[in-house]
């Protein structure tokens, strides 16, 4: 292998691209070499974003003013619906290419979940068998192989982290979940909507998507196939809350005859001990989104619930980071035979 691997950054200008760029610019074995844009391409990264003044970077171009063949690896953070043709055209052209893919477009493995839960119709249904859902600690050896990636949404990775192994091992009901998630704002994206002004956003917590939010059908689809269940539901109700980064679920969850939170805790900590970027927090110490804040960690615990036989399970990541960037470099660095904390050992920033 060269020296460096080449990479692009589809959708460099929005929040999950520039986190990429920002993480991947101090990558030891990462050369930036293709940045695009949309409305703000023929730009310099440092004209998009200030934290870039400091450094030189690829100048933003157009997908289609990209040379794809300069690159080995492509990151893409475009919006959903605009993912599919570019990375089918990239993956059929350019077989060296692996593509680590920050958008929902191929994380559902039923193309009629896709047009259900996005409402488009999915124009890459021959190349979606070969995505590997990149969540990192559970499909590790797949995404060794992998050539897609489809990296797993910001909640769905907090939520999933926490909940797949319980119900994997048969000691909470998949069939009774209920999480409660909360996002900061950056979870939205850099564009202009109106409920993500700092007027509107700041001093206020929303819930939206109330009982149809399209991450539920991810953490069905996973939580499923953990569990062998097919057609499973869990109630998944998001909210808005005033900060720029961050994201922490709360999920009520019921325990199957004789199991206790004790248990629950300890088996995260077996099913996470060797996992550098997973920590099962000490008995009664509750997850703060202060603990993850731009770092690629994910803290969660176990409590016990007052009601009898139900428990109480807690995770937060940095959405930016763990919730897209920083994992989709992880399976990066998977993909590429790399140490998988390489470029990401950077603790959180607090305060
Ligand atoms: N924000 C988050 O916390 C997370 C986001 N994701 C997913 O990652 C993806 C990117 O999200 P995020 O970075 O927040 O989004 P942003 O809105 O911040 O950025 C979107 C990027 O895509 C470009 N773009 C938009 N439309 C087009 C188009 N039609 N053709 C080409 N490029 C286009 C934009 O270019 P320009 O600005 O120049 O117009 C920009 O670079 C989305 O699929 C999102 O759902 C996943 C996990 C977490
Ligand atoms: C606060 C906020 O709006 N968050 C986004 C989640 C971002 C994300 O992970 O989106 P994708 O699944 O599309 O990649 C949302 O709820 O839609």
């Amino acid at each position: 292998m060269a020296d460096k691997i080449r990479i692009g950054v589809l959708g460099a200008s929005g929040y999950t691209g520039a986190d990429l760029v920002r993480l991947a610019y101090t990558h030891p074995k990462i050369e930036i070499t293709t940045l695009t844009a949309n409305s703000h391409a023929g730009k310099p990264m440092k004209a998009v974003f200030k934290h870039f003044s400091h450094v030189t970077l690829p100048d933003l171009v157009t997908i289609d003013d990209a040379d794809w063949s300069s690159v080995d690896a492509v990151f893409c953070g475009l919006p959903h619906g605009t993912t599919q043709a570019i990375t089918k055209s990239i993956f059929q052209s350019h077989p060296h290419v692996k593509i680590l893919d920050m958008s929902a477009d191929f994380r559902l493995k039923d193309p009629a979940a896709y047009k259900e839960w996005y409402g488009l119709d999915h124009v890459a249904t021959d190349i979606q068998p070969e995505a590997v859902y990149g969540l990192t600690e559970l499909y590790r050896d797949d995404i060794a192989k992998a050539r897609l990636v489809a990296c797993p949404g910001c909640y769905p990775t907090a939520v999933l982290l926490s909940l797949v192994p319980l119900a994997k091992s048969g000691l909470i009901d998949a069939t009774d979940i209920v999480i409660d998630a909360k996002s900061g704002v950056s979870g939205a994206g850099r564009g202009l909507k109106e409920n993500t002004l700092f007027c509107e956003a700041g001093e206020g917590l929303s819930p939206y998507s109330v009982g149809k939010h399209r991450h539920s059908a991810e953490i069905e689809q996973e939580i499923g196939f953990a569990a062998g269940l097919d057609g499973l539901r869990v109630n998944f109700t998001p909210h808005l809350i005033p900060m720029s980064r961050g994201e922490l679920t709360t999920s009520y969850v019921r325990m199957n005859q004789g199991a206790s939170a004790a248990d629950l805790r300890q088996l995260l900590i077996d099913a996470y001990a060797s996992d550098p970027f997973v920590t099962v927090l000490d008995e009664g110490v509750l997850p703060q989104t202060q603990m993850v804040r731009g770092s690629n960690y994910v803290a969660m615990n176990v409590v016990p619930d007052r009601i009898p036989g139900r428990a109480i399970v807690i995770s937060t990541l940095d959405n930016l980071v763990k919730g897209s960037a920083g994992q989709a470099l992880q399976n990066f660095n998977i993909a590429y035979g790399l140490e998988e904390t390489m470029g990401l050992k950077q603790l959180p920033l607090f305060p």
